[in-house]
């Protein structure tokens, strides 16, 4: 089995990186650290980099995970390829884009690109937000899965996630203590179906509620609380029809001996215990 330690990055392809940058800097709150090629890198914590936009096809996502050492990338690559997944090298260009010493990638069931990085640069420097949205860094994804019984099987068992709780068939899945740093939704095709950041507080959550609407972005969902991890949230529409959740308070899973997953309906109740409603499709039935 693979031993994922943390996520690390989301990489998304835009047609317009220009405005997918003002959005990082002046919505999201995220720090642009630089542009490269036709790239452009956004900090939210203290790691180099946690999100880029390149220029590309806005269905075009990757996503990764760091793993503990080389050796591990070597013994993932012949544990997929028992899976029956094929994997592959990123070439020394795709390392230098990613600022990782080495890194293996592959597509998971439903055809998410999965990347799995050794060493990934750290920054020296505090993450500096030209807003201040209170984002204490890059905390989950949500996944889109078209089979969600066999996605789940496929994290679970060779990934080497844990089920957190389940919203109707929906898993959320944990890597470490935090009780999710991967969901699965269900969807027709693959992707990145929401990016979370953490956010300090609740005041945190309420100010940019009052912010994004006077900036005219499209609110999704919230705010709410979600009653699996205990996080207090806010959904809004990012480039390309992206969906962005800033949340806040989301619990530990201390001991794993004595967790079991608990199942929640698939209905705007097991994804919010204050009564707001998704206005999002794959939250939705
Ligand atoms: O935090 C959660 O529990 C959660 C539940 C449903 C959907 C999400 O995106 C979540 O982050
Ligand atoms: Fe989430």
């Amino acid at each position: 089995m693979i031993n994922l330690h943390d996520i690390r990055y989301v990489r998304l392809g835009t047609p317009d990186v220009e405005a997918a940058t003002r959005y990082c800097t002046e919505i999201l709150g995220l720090q642009k650290i630089r542009t490269q090629g036709n790239a452009v890198y956004f900090r939210s914590d203290d790691r180099d980099h946690t999100l880029v936009y390149f220029e590309g096809d806005a269905r075009d996502h990757a996503t990764a995970f760091e793993l503990h050492s080389f050796e591990a990338l070597e013994v993932a690559r012949k544990v997929l390829q028992q899976a029956g997944t094929d994997s592959h090298w990123g070439t020394d260009q795709e390392c230098e884009q990613r600022f990782v010493r080495a890194f293996v990638w592959f597509l998971d069931p439903s055809g998410n690109r999965i990347e799995l990085i050794w060493r990934p640069q750290h920054s020296g420097w505090r993450y500096f937000p030209s807003r201040d949205a209170g984002i204490t860094g890059f905390s989950h994804i949500g996944l889109r899965s078209t089979d969600l019984v066999r996605d789940e099987k496929f994290w679970t068992q060779i990934m080497g996630a844990r089920v957190s709780d389940w919203i109707g068939d929906a898993p959320l899945l944990r890597i470490d203590e935090i009780h999710h740093k991967i969901a699965l939704f269900p969807s027709e095709y693959p992707g990145v179906q929401h990016i979370n950041h953490q956010v300090q507080s609740i005041d945190d959550i309420m100010r940019s509620w009052y912010f994004l609407q006077e900036k005219g972005v499209n609110i999704t969902f919230g705010p709410g609380k979600h009653p699996t991890s205990t996080a207090m949230f806010l959904y809004f529409e990012g480039p390309d029809g992206m969906i962005f959740e800033y949340s806040s308070g989301v619990r530990s899973i201390e001991d794993e001996a004595s967790h079991l997953p608990r199942q929640f309906p698939f209905e705007p109740v097991g994804f919010c215990m204050w009564g707001a409603r998704p206005n999002i499709k794959e939250f939705k039935t």
